[in-house]
């Protein structure tokens, strides 16, 4: 690496068993450079929230390195430091970034270095409307569910799960690594609400106002992993807000909370196996969202279905004599007898079947805006998401 650059002196072994970085605060040590004079800068790689990421040649040693420049009109340097310590002493792990030896400040940013990822972030691997193969998706699922794992036996929460923080190495999804450690805290602060929602926010969250006391917890990272998990296989959002007021999400939750049998059209391509995993990632309540571990009883488990089967069946043949019962109850309280004891009996059959076919076009029309407006909230682009 650059020689210029700061040089810590724990080893990345020392780090490993220590839950808080030992290592000396990185303000001390931050040596002000220009980026140029030591980094031929390549491309760019990405931009976030908070600032960009370029691809860079270390003009002395010839490396690439991925350098993520963070300017100090929108980090402090406390913000900065904390991130740059959890990246470097979480980056052991063979499922997380490996953050290099390497930080510093130029007159307007402060820059650390990681190592490139040549394939780019999951998000562009997920086909809008269509999602991933399921091979491709438990391949994935299975390298960021044992990243997290580590970080949350570390007490560690991300905070940030979502695909533009899964870096891909190769085309097979043989190697896949979490990264952007800036919103991870440890479990059990307490912290203020400061942005808004977004898909993978976790309905405790959504429906804290701005400003007030939120504790983070690792089963927020467990919410963000289940729409993960959906985004990957469907390429689609199950929702914009995990919030009462979104339909999506109300749906849901009516399943979940077995208020209704009926499996919102969304989730349906999915086996009754996945879906006892999706229950249990996906419970509106924190504390009864199961751990991460017990996502990878699943990982050998079929998760897409060929064709419907019998528990699916057995759910729409529930919801269809539902709607019959709904039927009879409405040709029996709604003007059917009276109409009966006035006309003949063919005429009642008339009545009836129109009546019949009239409630069917209602029913289709009123379930198939659904599914055009479901087909609309595509993984349209990644501003929708931050
Ligand atoms: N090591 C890397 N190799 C290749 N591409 C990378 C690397 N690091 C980041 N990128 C790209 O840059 C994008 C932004 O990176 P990053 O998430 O670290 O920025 P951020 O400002 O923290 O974003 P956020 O809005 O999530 O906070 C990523 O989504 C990814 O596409």
């Amino acid at each position: 690496m650059d020689a210029t650059v700061i040089t810590q002196q724990e080893d990345l072994a020392n780090l490993r068993n220590v839950p808080k970085s030992p290592r000396c605060s990185t303000s001390e040590n931050l040596l002000n450079l220009n980026i140029k004079e030591h980094y031929e800068i390549i491309k760019e790689l990405g931009r976030g929230t908070y600032g960009k990421v370029v691809l860079g040649r270390c003009k002395e040693t010839g490396t690439q390195v991925a350098l993520k420049v963070l300017p100090k009109t929108n980090v402090k340097l406390r913000e900065f430091q904390r991130e740059f310590d959890l990246s470097y002493f979480l980056s052991p792990h063979s499922n997380i970034v490996d953050t290099y030896n390497v930080a510093f400040e130029t007159k307007s940013s402060f820059v650390f270095a990681q190592e490139f990822a040549p394939v780019g972030d999951l998000f562009d691997k997920i086909t809008p409307q269509q999602g991933m193969s399921e091979k491709d998706a438990k391949c994935v699922i299975r390298q960021i569910a044992s990243a997290l794992d580590f970080m949350h036996s570390k007490k560690l929460v991300h905070r940030d799960i979502k695909p533009e923080n899964v870096l891909i190495f190769d085309h097979e999804f043989s190697k896949v690594k979490l990264m952007d450690f800036g919103m991870t805290r440890k479990d059990g602060t307490v912290i203020r609400k400061v942005n808004g929602s977004i898909p993978y926010t976790p309905p405790e969250i959504c429906e804290a106002v701005r400003n007030e006391s939120i504790t983070v917890s690792t089963s927020c990272d467990i919410w963000a992993f289940g729409v993960l998990l959906f985004c990957m296989l469907t390429g689609n959002f199950p929702w914009e807000n995990a919030d009462i007021s979104d339909v999506y999400y109300n749906e849901f939750t009516l399943w979940q909370r077995r208020k209704s049998t009926k499996l919102p059209s969304q989730w349906k391509k999915f086996t009754p196996r996945l879906m006892r995993l999706f229950r249990k990632i996906l419970d509106p309540k924190g504390e009864r969202r199961c751990e991460i571990k017990e996502i990878c009883k699943y990982l050998n488990d079929s998760w897409i279905q060929p064709c419907k089967n019998s528990d699916n069946e057995e759910e729409d043949m529930a919801s269809g004599s539902d709607h019959m019962d709904e039927l009879s109850n409405i040709l029996q309280n709604h003007g059917i007898e009276t109409h009966m004891d006035k006309a003949c009996a063919r005429t009642q059959n008339i009545g009836m079947v129109t009546v019949i076919i009239a409630y069917i076009i209602i029913l289709h029309y009123s379930l198939f805006p659904f599914h055009l407006i479901n087909s609309h909230k595509l993984y349209t682009n990644r501003k929708m998401l931050t």
